[in-house]
């Protein structure tokens, strides 16, 4: 649905996207996840053809975003990063004015049921909470009944709760066939909603992976944690294979390592017929891995 190949786009002598390739499926949730200025806003600005690329090759269902920029905004919905509205533009008439740009809109009674929005159609614009202007922007991108949508930053300022809504609305935005392209740098998000994920850095893809694939690829890959008064020799735990740390904080002590670590560990308790206390193995998580494959 999306190619994107070798992109690269300055800002004067500021190279902010620098060689990104990655191509998006049909039906597929696919994030660009990374740190501040790290390139995303831009290269998906290149996508929806709001910017043109220095050099590299976009298509969007087979078309140039900037040649065919008409043809590609009738089949990509977009929200970007910061939207405004007119203060005093209530839900319905915002809703009025962007289907009146396509020839053939979606329902946008049922998208404003779908999304939460019917009961607020009167509200003005700056009278929404955020979490509603956040759906109407979900809305407004969606109301071209476009095949593919670009979300950029969809939850930043939410609440929890609103957080979470959004990324159930998100699920029903891609069950009804759209190919979503989402920007985040919230990690739950990206773990939860994405089937892969493009990490940028520096204007670079440093990796590309299915959440899963991108945890399987640290080196740290379990945590082991358990009260510190439990009677276990630090040498022991050091001597386990594939530890890679063991500390000790706030009453506890951390063992990290892998699979094999988590094994030989449950197999030292049973020799020495101990019981750690508190006992809690997790998984390393996107964050960890996040922060692995970013500076
Ligand atoms: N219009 C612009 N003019 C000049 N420099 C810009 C412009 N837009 C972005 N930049 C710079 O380009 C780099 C990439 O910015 P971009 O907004 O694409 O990153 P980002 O990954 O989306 O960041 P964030 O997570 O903070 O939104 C940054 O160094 C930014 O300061």
């Amino acid at each position: 649905m999306i190619e994107v190949q070798d992109l690269r786009k300055a800002y004067g002598a500021r190279r902010a996207v620098d060689g990104v390739t990655f191509s998006v499926e049909e039906g597929e949730i696919f994030g660009i996840l990374g740190p501040n200025g790290a390139g995303k806003t831009t290269t998906v600005e290149c996508v929806a053809g709001l910017r043109a690329p220095d050099t590299g090759r976009i298509r969007v269902a087979g078309l140039d975003p900037v040649a065919d920029h008409d043809r590609v905004t009738r089949l990509l919905g977009v929200q970007l990063q910061r939207s405004e509205l007119q203060a005093r533009l209530t839900v319905r008439e915002a809703l009025d004015l962007y289907a009146s740009f396509y020839e053939h809109p979606a329902d946008h009674r049922a998208l404003a049921g779908r999304l939460g929005l019917d009961a607020h159609l009167d509200v003005q614009f700056a009278k929404l909470s955020g979490g509603q202007k956040q759906r109407l922007f979900i809305a407004l991108a969606l109301i071209g009944d476009p095949r593919a949508v670009i979300l950029d930053e969809l939850t930043t300022g939410l609440d929890p709760r609103a957080r979470r809504d959004t990324w159930t609305l998100v699920e029903d935005v891609r069950a009804s066939g759209v190919t979503v392209l989402l920007v985040t740098h919230v990690m739950e998000e990206a773990q939860r909603l994405c089937d892969r994920i493009a990490v940028i850095d520096r204007g670079r893809v440093t990796a590309l992976d299915t959440p899963a694939g991108l945890i399987d690829r640290t080196t740290t890959a379990r945590t082991i944690s358990f009260a510190a008064d439990t009677p276990l020799d630090r040498a022991d735990l050091d001597a386990l294979p594939g530890t890679t740390a063991v500390t000790a904080r706030d009453g506890r002590t951390v063992v990290t390592g892998t699979d094999a670590t988590v094994d030989a560990f449950v197999r030292l308790l049973a020799r020495r017929a101990v019981t750690a206390r508190g006992l809690r193995i997790t998984d390393t998580t996107l964050d960890d891995a996040y922060l692995d494959l970013t500076s």
